[in-house]
């Protein structure tokens, strides 16, 4: 990797607001640090004027769109962080598998895999700076472009989330083909997880050396695996990508914060907050106080209003907001949602929901 990168000084401007980052590690902040997930989506009409007519996998691979949708949220409300727009599905493609976006339906694969016998069909030896470069060129672009206002969060979909898609062909209410596998091919399985891990792995280093400042790792369909499954299928591969991200950037110096987020996946809370990330994403279904409680102080956590909260006109949202702030605490915490944004979210009360988070934390920091 190091030959490829060829760590070349790329002179990004200086970060102004660290408190993302900081928040990250447990360090004290003035306020609250906020983004949300799919930030940068289809409830921004300038979004959906920029992505109109155009193929959306082909908007992935244009390292000045991907920038371009990267800022648009920024210009509109006080985030305390960026994140690179991109897929998560951009690495089964890698692998040699097709993946079209239908309009209305989503991510469609027309030949998943069906059984073992089809892992014969992927790449092996993926070469990342040869199929996903575009995505490192749009975090160096993007990098530059942000002039240190905030940091920039690159991401992957987990093993497990990614394996789902590939054998589904997209999304689905039951994930039953991929846990067909997990049950009748567990050998199979795991040896695709391991291919799928290999991959990631040299994915977020390329992210870092390109210019993200941290690291998020979706695990979307966890929630669809029970507690003895995603300690077999999930969880192993979770650690070993942020071990060996970890143990790699260390030989160069560098501390990147890594954020798992295993969506619906609260049997798992003590696990993941042992699992060498920094930062534990929660969704909505999670009480804040339990989960501070469960995760013993050693992991700053993220999250985690129900997105449609946003629903509620905006003294609503500001208490909402005030108690899961309360819950949380403002220490090594980053407010977010529980999931995404939804295409019909009004963004004014996006922008009721970040004022909401730094107004709060503010005065609660001040008491302390
Ligand atoms: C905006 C967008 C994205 N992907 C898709 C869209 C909507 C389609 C469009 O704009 O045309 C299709 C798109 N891509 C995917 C889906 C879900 C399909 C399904 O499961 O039914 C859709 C509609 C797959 C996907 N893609 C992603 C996840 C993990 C997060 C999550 O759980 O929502 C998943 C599961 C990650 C993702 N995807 C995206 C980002 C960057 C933007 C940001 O967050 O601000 C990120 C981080 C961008």
């Amino acid at each position: 990797l190091l030959c490829h990168h060829s760590f070349m000084p790329k002179d990004f401007p200086t970060l102004q607001n660290d408190t993302f980052l900081r928040a990250a590690r447990g360090e004290e902040t003035e306020h609250v640090p906020v983004w949300c997930m799919r930030q940068a989506g289809r409830y921004l009409p300038e979004f959906r004027e920029s992505r109109a007519g155009k193929d959306f996998f082909d908007t992935c691979r244009s390292p000045e769109s991907c920038c371009e949708l990267t800022l648009q949220p920024l210009r509109r409300f006080p985030f305390d962080a960026a994140i690179i727009f991109s897929d998560i599905l951009v690495v089964p493609q890698a692998m040699g598998m097709d993946v079209l976006m239908v309009a209305g339906k989503g991510p469609t694969f027309p030949d998943p895999l069906k059984e073992p016998e089809d892992l014969q069909r992927l790449r092996t030896a993926v070469d990342v700076e040869k199929e996903l470069g575009y995505v490192f060129k749009a975090i160096t672009l993007t990098r530059h472009k942000i002039e240190g206002k905030v940091p920039l969060i690159g991401f992957t979909g987990a093993p497990w989330t990614l394996m789902a898609y590939m054998i589904e062909g997209g999304g689905s209410n039951t994930y039953s083909k991929a846990k067909r596998w997990l049950y009748r091919h567990p050998e199979a399985s795991h040896m695709l997880l391991r291919m799928l891990t290999d991959v990631i792995v040299e994915y977020l280093l390329g992210q870092v050396a390109a210019g993200a400042q941290a690291l998020q790792v979706f695990d979307s369909h966890a929630g669809i695996l029970g507690p003895v499954q995603f300690k077999d299928f999930s969880l192993p591969y979770l650690r070993d990508i942020a071990r060996r991200v970890k143990d790699k950037l260390k030989e160069t110096g560098q501390d990147v914060p890594m954020i798992v987020f295993a969506k619906d996946a609260h049997y798992a809370l003590e696990d993941l907050s042992q699992s060498h990330y920094e930062v534990v994403g929660l969704d909505w279904t999670i009480d804040p106080r339990s989960a501070r409680e469960r995760t013993g102080g050693k992991v700053s956590l993220q999250g985690n209003m129900d997105p449609c909260a946003l629903y509620s006109p905006k003294d609503r949202i500001s208490e909402i907001v005030q108690k899961m702030v309360e819950g949380f605490g403002t220490r090594g915490y980053i407010a977010n949602l529980g999931h995404g944004l939804y295409p019909d979210m009004d963004p004014e009360n996006v922008g009721a929901f970040v004022e909401a988070v730094h107004q709060h934390s503010k005065l609660m920091i001040k008491q302390i």
